[in-house]
């Protein structure tokens, strides 16, 4: 574990997972702890089972046997309400960022805040909230915008204030840094920084980008055939002389 992972606290616990689609075996036993303040990466060749797990872990897919805990809660166990409230705790960013294009930055914003009621209320006035986010963001001056307006990067950066406008304790990126240029995915990887630095987040970076898992990653897991590989820091993973480890790094 690196020095750098504040305490060995488990948010998410993930043990022996499975799941298949008739005879496609994609998760076969996968284990994972995420530690609070962490940021762990996944990697894995396409196809590996990293999105299924990911989509596992919010229960947008039902496993078909071993256990997720969830803060400290088994989310196969949870009524549609809990796993409600359990997801403004999880926010994740999907590839493509998806913002809604008929809807400017503040609405897109607005959105998350309105579908979930719970955790603030029902909020009057959503300008600070929704500043504060765009703030964290470096985009404030964007609020009046049409997603059509923004670049690439600055609409991921609009995607991840929408994330962080509920106050997310985890965060799940998946491909964070695709599609986008080496300078724009570098500020996109300085702002995951800054975020879990400023809001103490725990994230699980589903990531090829080998760059992308060197600056970010505290720990990374290797996913082989739907289950852990290997795991260690970057600086373990890189000098390993395991082909299968080494297709990472090339
Ligand atoms: N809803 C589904 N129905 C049937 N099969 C599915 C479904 N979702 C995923 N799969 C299969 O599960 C396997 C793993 O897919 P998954 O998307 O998790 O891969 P991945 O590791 O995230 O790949 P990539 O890096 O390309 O995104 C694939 O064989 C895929 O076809």
């Amino acid at each position: 574990m690196d020095a750098t992972v504040p305490n060995l606290k488990p948010i998410i616990e993930i043990k022996d997972l499975m799941k298949s689609y008739g005879e496609n075996h994609v998760l076969n036993g996968f284990n994972m702890v995420l530690y609070e303040g962490e940021n762990l990466v996944i990697m894995g060749k396409s196809g590996s089972g990293k999105s299924v797990m990911i989509k596992c872990l919010i229960a947008l897919e039902e496993h078909d046997s071993g256990s997720i805990q969830v803060m400290g809660k088994d989310i196969s166990e949870l009524q549609r309400e809990e796993l409600d409230e359990l997801r403004t705790e999880v926010g994740f960013l999907f590839q493509g960022s998806a913002l809604y294009d008929s809807m400017t930055v503040r609405e897109n914003l607005e959105f998350p805040l309105r579908r979930h009621t719970k955790k603030f209320g029902v909020i009057k006035d959503t300008t600070p909230l929704v500043m504060e986010a765009l703030q964290s963001v470096g985009l404030a001056n964007t609020i009046n915008l049409m997603p059509e307006e923004l670049s690439g990067g600055m609409k991921r950066r609009i995607a991840l204030a929408r994330t962080l406008i509920l106050r997310p304790k985890i965060i799940l990126y998946d491909e964070p840094t695709t599609g986008l240029d080496p300078i724009t995915a570098k500020e996109i990887l300085m702002l995951m920084k800054s975020i879990q630095e400023k809001y103490n987040t725990s994230s699980i970076i589903i990531t090829h980008d080998v760059d992308c898992a060197r600056v970010i990653s505290n720990r990374m897991i290797l996913l082989v055939e739907g289950k852990n590989y290997i795991e260690g820091t970057f600086e373990e993973l890189s000098i390993s002389t395991d082909p299968k480890v080494q297709a990472f790094f090339k």
